[in-house]
Formats: C-alpha cells, sequence, structure tokens
C-alpha cells in the first residue's frame, strides 16, 4: 500500500532550481531509497515534501489523501517525522529533553507513554537519559535522532544520511535499527550516499541526477543497469552507451 505519493515536486532556492518535476512514492512497512551524488537534490526533496522549503510546484498524497497545503507542523501531526542530515540533535540538552521534543504538543501523561516506550525498546537511552546528548558516539545519537522522530508515531519518516560520519559498525546498526521500525508498517524514505546501506534495506530506491529523478524501480535492477554509477559518476545513461 502506497502511504506517500510525490507528484511533481519542484524547489528553486532564487532562480536556481534545485530540484524539478520529482515523482516519486514510498510503501508501507518497506525502506524506499533516495540515491544520488552529491547536490543531486535529495534533502531538498526530503525538505520539499516536509514543508519546510516553499515548492514552486509539487502535489504530496498521504496515504492517498491530498496534503499539499500542509504546513510542517501539520505535517507531522498527520504521521510524517524528518529525522534530519546530522541528526541535529541538541547537544547541551538532556537525552531525554531531545526526544520529548519528538513529541511536542501532546500532553504530559501521552508524552510520559511514549518516553517509556522509547525505553523500553532501547533500555541503554533509558540509562544514559539524563546525559547531554552531546556526550554519545555518533552511533549513539544518530539512534536518538531516528527514537525521536519515532515518539511523534509516524507513519512516515524521512530520513536524511544516517551513516554520515558513522563507523562501519555503527551504520550496520543504523541498518540493524531501521529494518526493526518497518515491521509494524512504517514507511522510512532514506536518503543515503552508501550503497551498501541501501542494497541492504531498499528493495526500491529512486536516483537523483542533477535535481531530477533519473532512475527509480528495484534497487538490484538499478544497480545491474549502471543507473546508480552513473549517478554517482555525474554520468548519463546516453554517453556510457
Ligand atoms: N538553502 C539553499 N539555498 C540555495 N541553494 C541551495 C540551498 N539548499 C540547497 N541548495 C542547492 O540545491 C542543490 C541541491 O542540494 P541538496 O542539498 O538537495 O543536494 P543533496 O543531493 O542532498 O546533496 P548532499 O548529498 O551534498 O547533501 C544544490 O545545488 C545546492 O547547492
Amino acid at each position: 500500500m502506497t502511504v506517500l505519493t510525490v507528484e511533481n515536486l519542484t524547489v528553486a532556492f532564487g532562480p536556481a532550481v534545485a530540484v524539478r518535476g520529482i515523482s516519486l512514492h514510498a510503501e508501507r512497512g518497506t525502506v524506499t531509497g533516495i540515491l544520488g551524488a552529491n547536490g543531486a537534490g535529495k534533502t531538498t526533496t526530503l525538505l520539499g515534501i516536509h514543508g519546510r522549503v516553499r515548492r514552486s510546484s509539487g502535489r504530496i498524497l498521504l496515504d492517498g489523501q491530498d496534503v499539499t497545503g500542509h504546513d510542517t507542523a501539520a505535517l507531522v501531526r498527520a504521521g510524517v517525522a524528518l529525522c534530519p542530515e546530522n541528526r541535529r540533535l541538541f547537544p547541551a540538552m538532556t537525552i531525554e529533553d531531545n526526544l520529548l521534543l519528538g513529541a511536542d504538543g501532546h500532553g504530559r501523561r501521552e508524552q510520559r507513554r511514549r518516553l517509556a516506550g522509547t525505553y523500553e525498546r532501547f533500555g541503554w537511552v533509558a540509562e544514559r537519559r539524563a546525559e547531554p546528548a552531546g556526550r554519545l558516539s555518533g552511533g549513539q545519537q544518530q539512534t536518538v535522532a531516528i527514537a525521536r522522530a519515532l515518539m511523534s508515531r509516524p507513519r512516515l519518516v524521512l530520513l536524511d544520511e544516517p551513516s554520515s560520519g558513522l563507523s562501519p559498525v555503527a551504520v550496520e546498526e543504523v541498518g540493524d535499527l531501521l529494518e526493526t521500525i518497518t515491521l509494524d508498517g512504517t514507511a522510512v524514505l532514506l536518503v543515503e550516499q552508501n550503497v551498501h546501506l541501501v542494497r541492504r534495506l531498499c528493495r526500491t530506491a529512486w536516483v537523483l541526477a542533477h535535481g531530477e529523478v533519473a532512475a527509480g524501480g528495484p534497487v538490484a535492477d538499478l544497480v545491474r543497469t549502471g543507473a546508480v554509477s552513473d549517478a554517482y559518476l555525474g554520468r548519463s545513461a546516453a554517453s556510457r552507451e
């Protein structure tokens, strides 16, 4: 079942068009990848979906319902969480206070209930809840950033480069976590440069190049046909032939 449908998304920063005519979709209970070289438009696509940058055009559907006019706060209430690039935890705040930001706007009792669920799931986070988030390793911070996104009980998580700056072991641990969060039907739209992680987690992916969708489909096919390497090498399919 399709959770997210994006039709013809265009975002410009002044005269510069960052993404043009992006159409893609993501399915319930799966991790869908967005791949592409630096500057291809991956982050802008996520921010455009989440209403954090102004769209010049584009329709956003959530479970078939048109949410194009929703601002970011309304999208969060509708079940779309963003886990941003570089994790964006507040390093001086405690881990618990960072987590609580994910359940902002809910009553204290509901926030406590959600925190308890998070601590049950991540035992080490419970033990370290009173520590400043900045004291954690990169991998631990990524886990807390994902846990914070989950505090909003999303049906869709927009996840921007969770592997960035992490050791190979930490990347695998993030992969383990992402495998578990789709089990209850949650969808993940994953921006990643780490092709290994995308191959591990995603059945389907979209490849962006120069702000447009260059290819989309089963990850195995995208790798086999060279669509992924083309995107990273800035090569067009025609120039390879
Ligand atoms: N706030 C902004 N103002 C002006 N231009 C921007 C802004 N944000 C992004 N861009 C430009 O839009 C294009 C797409 O950037 P974007 O960050 O979406 O790419 P990306 O694929 O996520 O790259 P990376 O992997 O390096 O994060 C780039 O040319 C970038 O310079």
